[in-house]
C-alpha cells in the first residue's frame, strides 16, 4: 500500500467528483483499477483508473453512495491531504493492439464510464461508440474529453440525452456487426441484460468483456 497526495479534487454534480492524485510512479494498464481509502482506514473500495496510461497523476471519479462508508470519506477530500492506495489489480485491461478488429462498443452505466475514459486518454484515435446510460443529462460525466460524434448518452429520467430510455432500450434497436470487441461496466443488472442483447445479436461471448460494480 502507498500513500499518494491528493492534488485536486472535482466536483461534477453534486455527488460525483474526481479525484486527482499524485501518481508516484505507479504503473498500470488502462482498464485497472486501486482500492482507495483514507489515511489509515480499514475501509477500503475498488475505483478504476480514470486518467489515461501517460498522465502524470492518477484520476478516479467517484459517485457518493447514499450511506456508503468510503465514499462519502473521499467526497470530503481536500488537496494535501493523503489517501492510502494499492494496486493496480483486475483484468479489465485494454490494448488495442490485441484485438484483430479495431472496432469497439463501449457500454456503462453511471461512474461505469470511468475505465472507457481511460482507454480514450490513453488511445485518443480509437475507432468506438460510447453508450453511457444515467439518470440526468447532468451526469454525462466529462463527456467533453469523448469524440461528440462517438457518444450516445441514454437518460432514463430526462429527454436530454441522445436517447430517452435506458441502454439496454437504445442497443435493441441497434445494427451490431458481430466484429465488435464490446466492454461493459456497471451495475450487475445492465451487464446481463446487455450481455443477453449483444449475443442475440450475433456477437460471440469471446467478444463480450465485462468490469461489474456492484
Ligand atoms: C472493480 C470495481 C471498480 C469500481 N469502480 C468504481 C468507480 O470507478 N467509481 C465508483 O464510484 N464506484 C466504483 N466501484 C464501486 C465502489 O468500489 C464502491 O462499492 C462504492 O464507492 C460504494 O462504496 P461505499 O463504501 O461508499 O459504500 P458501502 O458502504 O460499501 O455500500 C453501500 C451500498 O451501496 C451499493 N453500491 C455500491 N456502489 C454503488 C453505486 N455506484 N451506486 C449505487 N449503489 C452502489 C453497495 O452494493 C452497498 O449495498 C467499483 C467497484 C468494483 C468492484
Amino acid at each position: 500500500m502507498k500513500k499518494h497526495k491528493v492534488k485536486e479534487v472535482r466536483n461534477l454534480t453534486n455527488s460525483t467528483f474526481v479525484v486527482r492524485l499524485e501518481r508516484n510512479g505507479m504503473q498500470f494498464q488502462t482498464g485497472q483499477f486501486v482500492l482507495v481509502g483514507t489515511k489509515g482506514a480499514v475501509e477500503r473500495r475498488e475505483y478504476s483508473i480514470y486518467s489515461g496510461e501517460n498522465e502524470n497523476f492518477l484520476e478516479v471519479l467517484v459517485r457518493e453512495v447514499n450511506g456508503g462508508k468510503v465514499s462519502a470519506k473521499l467526497k470530503k477530500l481536500k488537496p494535501g491531504d493523503t489517501v492510502d492506495v494499492d494496486g493496480p489489480f483486475g483484468f479489465f485491461k485494454f490494448s488495442p493492439a490485441a484485438f484483430q478488429s479495431q472496432k469497439f462498443l463501449f457500454v456503462a452505466t453511471g461512474t461505469g464510464i470511468s475505465p472507457f475514459h481511460g482507454f480514450i486518454k490513453t488511445y485518443p484515435d480509437l475507432n468506438y461508440q460510447m453508450v453511457h446510460g444515467v439518470r440526468l443529462a447532468e451526469e454525462a460525466y466529462d463527456h467533453a474529453d469523448f469524440d461528440e460524434k462517438r457518444m450516445v448518452l441514454c437518460t432514463s429520467g430526462d429527454n436530454k440525452g441522445t436517447f430517452e430510455g435506458r441502454v439496454t432500450a437504445f442497443l435493441k434497436e441497434q445494427d451490431i456487426d458481430a466484429e465488435t470487441n464490446c466492454f461493459l461496466c456497471g451495475n450487475s443488472e445492465m451487464i446481463y441484460e446487455v450481455f443477453d442483447i449483444l449475443t442475440g445479436k450475433g456477437v460471440p461471448t469471446s467478444n463480450i468483456y465485462s468490469e461489474v460494480y456492484f
